[in-house]
């Protein structure tokens, strides 16, 4: 019974089983796990699970992570998987990338989640989708739905490995985020932390300046929490957003 949502990251896998594959839907059981524990799904966090009817998810990790998943899903429930491909158009928003399909279906799918949230709540307006996760994306939409383009930056944990790989002398601790960073620990810290917060805000502007209207900014991921306290923009953290999304097409292409 129900729906699987699966969204398979660089990181981490996270899944959400539903009551329906509809936005709004009873949220039966969900989890997260690194990659290099997906392995023990099928006899742990799956095994329970009554037969799922249906599955949707979006993956940007790698071809054997995917088999792995793809054959998980046919041993326990001969479940066949479908995996959202970023189109030219989807559940109301129009993909503005020069080439739709070589989008991360992560970033597409957030944003169709984020759109239809907005509406939910009010007039069309637009957004600015953030997802802070391996890597960070800042997304642009318009109010008409059109993805505009959106940034790629490194996620906190590249950033500080690209760092103390590239230098003699920083290989420190993780520390705190600061306004004036007296020590190398919170320096790096607070350096991610505001390239970051930096970025959104330099999208929001580019997106005030283009539409003319306050985007609304939805804030996602894994490591979302982190930058809640610094972000200088207004924003919602939003946990569910791609599953938001998953729900949000599934409910469109099932459609009896
Ligand atoms: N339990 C946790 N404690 C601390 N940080 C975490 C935890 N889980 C996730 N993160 C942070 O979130 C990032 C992964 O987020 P996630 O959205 O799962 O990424 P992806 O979608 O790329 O797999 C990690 O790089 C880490 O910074
Ligand atoms: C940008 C990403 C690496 C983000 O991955 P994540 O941090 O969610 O693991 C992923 O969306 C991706 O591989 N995108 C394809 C290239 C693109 O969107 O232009
Ligand atoms: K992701």
């Amino acid at each position: 019974m129900g729906f699987l949502a699966i969204d398979v990251g660089n990181t981490r896998l996270k899944w959400a089983h539903y009551a329906a594959a509809e936005p709004g839907a009873k949220l039966l059981a969900h989890g997260a796990e690194f990659l290099e524990n997906i392995d023990h799904l099928p006899e742990r966090e799956w095994a329970g699970l009554p037969r799922p009817d249906r599955m949707l998810g979006c993956i940007v990790a790698a071809d054997a992570v995917r088999r792995r998943v793809e054959e998980d899903l046919a041993e326990l429930w001969d479940l066949p998987a479908q995996w959202v491909v970023p189109a030219a158009f989807e559940a109301g928003v129009t993909n503005g990338y020069d080439h739709p399909a070589r989008l991360g279906a992560d970033r597409w799918v957030a944003m169709i989640g984020a759109w239809h949230r907005a509406l939910a709540t009010g007039p069309a307006r637009p957004l600015v989708v953030v997802m802070v996760g391996t890597a960070v994306t800042v997304e642009a939409v318009d109010a008409s739905g059109r993805f505009l383009g959106g940034f790629i930056l490194p996620g906190h944990g590249i950033m500080l490995r690209a760092l103390e790989s590239g230098t003699a002398g920083l290989h420190v601790p993780t520390g705190e985020v600061r306004e004036f960073p007296t020590n190398t620990s919170d320096a790096l810290t607070s350096g991610g932390t505001y390239a970051i917060a930096g970025a959104v805000e330099r999208m929001v502007q580019h997106v005030r300046q283009h539409c003319g209207t306050e985007p609304a900014c939805f804030m996602t991921g894994g490591a979302g929490w982190k930058m809640a306290p610094s972000m200088s923009v207004k924003f919602e953290l939003v946990d569910s957003l791609i599953f938001d999304g998953l729900l949000e097409i599934a409910r469109q292409r099932f459609r009896p």
